[in-house]
């Protein structure tokens, strides 16, 4: 019998992962969902003076349970019991108890959703389905554009979900070393490892030709640790190696706080020169090729050619206005140029 393909009601193709089906919209609210929870929990986590050091969910969990006893048992589990919780009590202003309230709510939400897989398991719906699929075929198509050789040396892909992808395949990276918060995916293709983590290269040969990091950035909770990121990529690149990045379209074309200039201004601080740029229908592409490792020197560069550039750090500044923006921010801190 022929196997006929699954469509959603809407003529979206259902993906199916393992044992797993979900439709493209739902894929989307799972995706959306997870980012409002991790991001309300570290704010009142910040507030509250919950330690959340690691991306390691079962850590995070086992640091809220011990703490929550000495603030406030009863409120947390008021919440923890709540379903609908978040929505309706919403408030400028929290009160200390409502934070409680709040943070039982979004506890039992992650637990009980599945947390960080299920999040996964979303993003790859993502990716062969209602986003275009693989973003790395974007990346491959530059790169032959711009006739990079076969084998042109390793390639670091960040938050990986999938070793089938175009950057996998290409024959351009050999190896291709993925790294992901979670290997529950592949556990023999991707390394669990948190990049903030990775031992910085003590030696050239140690960097990568590219790396990689597609709908990354935007999952880190705070705007610091946004730039902390940033900061850390130029480290592991070889000079003249490149950087891919994917963030979602409302991030570069709908924020208070960055825009598509901005953000490459960003990346120049830390010795990046814009190479690509694209835009599909939800996503923004970016390729950057590796001029100075020294991040301070190239700010300092950067700076005699044009005094006006704020090159050194990007602080939160409203860049647009209006009703309909998101919030979505990236700050760099000063570099503290003792480390260097
Ligand atoms: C939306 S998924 C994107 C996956 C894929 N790269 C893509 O383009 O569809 C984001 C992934 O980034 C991973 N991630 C976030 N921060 C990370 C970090 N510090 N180190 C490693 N992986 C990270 C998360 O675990 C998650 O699986």
């Amino acid at each position: 019998m022929l196997s006929k393909k699954r469509k959603s009601i809407t003529g979206n193709k259902v993906a199916k992962f393992g044992s797993t089906t979900i439709k493209p919209s739902k894929a989307r609210r799972i995706i959306r969902k997870f980012h409002v929870l991790i991001n309300k929990r570290k704010i009142i986590c910040d507030e509250l003076g919950i330690t959340l050091d690691s991306n390691d969910e079962k850590k995070n969990l086992a640091a809220i349970a011990s703490q929550i006893t000495a603030l406030d048992k009863t409120q947390f589990k008021k919440g923890l019991d709540n379903t609908g919780f978040l929505k309706s009590s919403q408030s400028d202003l929290p009160s200390r108890d409502l934070m409680l309230q709040n943070l039982g709510y979004i506890t039992s939400q992650i637990t009980t959703e599945g947390g960080l897989a299920t999040y996964q398991m979303a993003s790859r719906n993502g990716q062969s389905t209602d986003r275009g699929g693989d973003s790395s075929k974007k990346l491959v198509q530059w790169l032959r554009e711009l006739r990079t050789a076969k084998n042109s040396g390793p390639a670091l892909e960040i938050g990986s979900l999938s070793c089938e992808n175009a950057i996998s395949k290409s024959g351009i990276f050999n190896p291709v070393i993925r790294i992901d918060l979670n290997n529950a995916n592949d556990t023999r293709g991707i390394t669990k490892q948190d990049f903030m983590l990775r031992p910085l290269p003590k030696e050239e040969t140690d960097t990568f030709a590219l790396v990689s990091c597609s709908l990354v950035l935007n999952f880190v909770p705070t705007p610091s640790e946004r730039g902390e990121m940033i900061k850390r990529l130029p480290q592991f690149i070889k000079p003249n190696g490149y950087c891919f990045l994917v963030l979602p379209l409302p991030c570069m074309e709908n924020s208070r706080y960055i825009d598509k200039e901005h953000f490459t201004k960003m990346m120049q601080s830390q010795g990046f020169e814009p190479v690509r740029c694209h835009d599909s229908q939800k996503l923004c592409y970016f390729l950057f090729r590796l001029r100075h490792k020294d991040a301070s020197a190239c700010a300092n560069a950067n700076k005699k050619q044009d005094a006006a550039l704020p090159f050194d750090s990007f602080s939160k500044v409203k860049l647009h206005d209006g009703p309909n923006r998101n919030n979505f921010c990236i700050v760099i801190e000063p570099t503290d140029t003792s480390t260097y």
